[in-house]
C-alpha cells in the first residue's frame, strides 16, 4: 500500500507541474503577439478582451465628483477618441505622434489602446479602440465623453469604404457637435483613393456647419527615417484644436 501512495504523490506532484507549464506557455503565447506598445512605457496602457476600458482621465470613475481637488486633477486632460475600421492605421498613427517614431502595429487591438502627449503642462489623451465587427459595438460608448473624435480611414480599401461611410455617419448622429478629424491614411499606396475621391465615397459634404470638421491625408511609411510631415500636421491641429 505504501509504494502505491508514494506514487500516486508523484504523479500528482508531476501533474500539478506539468499544469504550471502548460499556463506559463499558455500566458506566453497569448500576450507574445499582442498589438498594445509595451506596458513599461509611461505613455501608453493597453486592455484585452471584452472588458470596457477603465480610464481614469476618461471620466472620474470611484472617485467622490463632489471634491473639486479631483475635478481639478482632470480638467486640463483632453480626450481624443480615435476610431477607424480594422486595419486603418490607428494603432501605427497613435504610436507615430507619442514616441515620434515610425513603426508599423505588428497586430490587430483586440480591445483598446491608449497613449498620452504632454503639450504645455496639458495631457491630450488619446483612446483608440479597435476596429474589429465586435469591437465597434463599444465605440459609442465612448463618444460623450471625448473632445474630439480622430476617424482613420484605410484609403486603400475600395471594397470598405461603404462600410467606413456608415460606421462614420452613424457616429456622427450620435454627437452632431462633437469635432472631427477624418484621417486619409496610407496615401503612400498607389491604389489608395484620393482626397476628393474620399471626400465623395464617405459623404463628407453632409457634414452639417456646426461641427469643426478637418480632412486631412496621412501615411506612415517604414522606409522613412523621419515622422512623415502630415503627422507633424496632424498633432499641431490637435493642439490647436485643443488648446
Ligand atoms: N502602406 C501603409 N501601411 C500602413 C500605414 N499605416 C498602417 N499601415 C499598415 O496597416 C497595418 C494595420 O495598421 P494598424 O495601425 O494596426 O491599424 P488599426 O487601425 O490600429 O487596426 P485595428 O487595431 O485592428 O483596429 C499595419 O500593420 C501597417 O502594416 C500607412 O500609412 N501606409
Ligand atoms: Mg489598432
Amino acid at each position: 500500500m505504501a509504494p502505491f501512495w508514494y506514487i500516486s504523490r508523484i504523479i500528482g506532484a508531476a501533474v500539478a507541474a506539468l499544469g504550471s507549464v502548460i499556463f506559463i506557455a499558455w500566458k506566453y503565447y497569448f500576450f507574445r503577439g499582442r498589438r498594445y506598445w509595451p506596458m513599461s512605457k509611461p505613455w501608453s496602457t493597453s486592455c484585452r478582451g471584452p472588458s470596457l476600458p477603465q480610464w481614469k482621465s476618461w471620466w472620474v470613475h470611484g472617485e467622490d465628483q463632489s471634491d473639486m481637488s479631483v475635478l481639478l486633477k482632470y480638467s486640463h486632460d483632453k480626450q481624443i477618441l480615435v476610431l477607424g475600421l480594422d486595419g486603418a492605421g490607428k494603432s501605427s498613427i497613435l504610436h507615430c505622434i507619442s514616441t515620434n517614431t515610425v513603426k508599423y502595429s505588428m497586430a490587430p487591438t483586440q480591445g483598446f489602446n491608449t497613449v498620452y502627449i504632454t503639450v504645455d503642462g496639458c495631457k491630450l489623451d488619446f483612446m483608440e479602440i479597435g476596429g474589429s465587427q465586435n469591437l465597434r459595438t463599444y465605440w459609442n460608448l465612448y463618444l460623450s465623453k471625448a473632445q474630439v473624435l480622430i476617424f482613420v480611414v484605410d484609403s486603400t480599401d475600395h471594397v470598405r469604404m461603404p462600410l467606413a461611410k456608415q460606421e462614420l455617419h452613424r457616429l456622427l448622429n450620435e454627437e452632431p457637435q462633437l469635432p472631427l478629424v477624418v484621417l486619409a491614411n496610407k496615401q503612400d499606396q498607389k491604389k489608395a483613393l484620393g482626397i476628393s475621391e474620399l471626400h465623395k465615397e464617405l459623404a463628407l459634404y453632409t457634414i452639417n456647419d456646426e461641427r469643426k470638421f478637418f480632412f486631412m491625408a496621412t501615411h506612415i511609411t517604414q522606409d522613412e527615417p523621419h515622422v512623415p510631415k502630415n503627422i507633424l500636421d496632424f498633432k499641431e491641429l490637435l493642439i490647436q484644436l485643443l488648446s
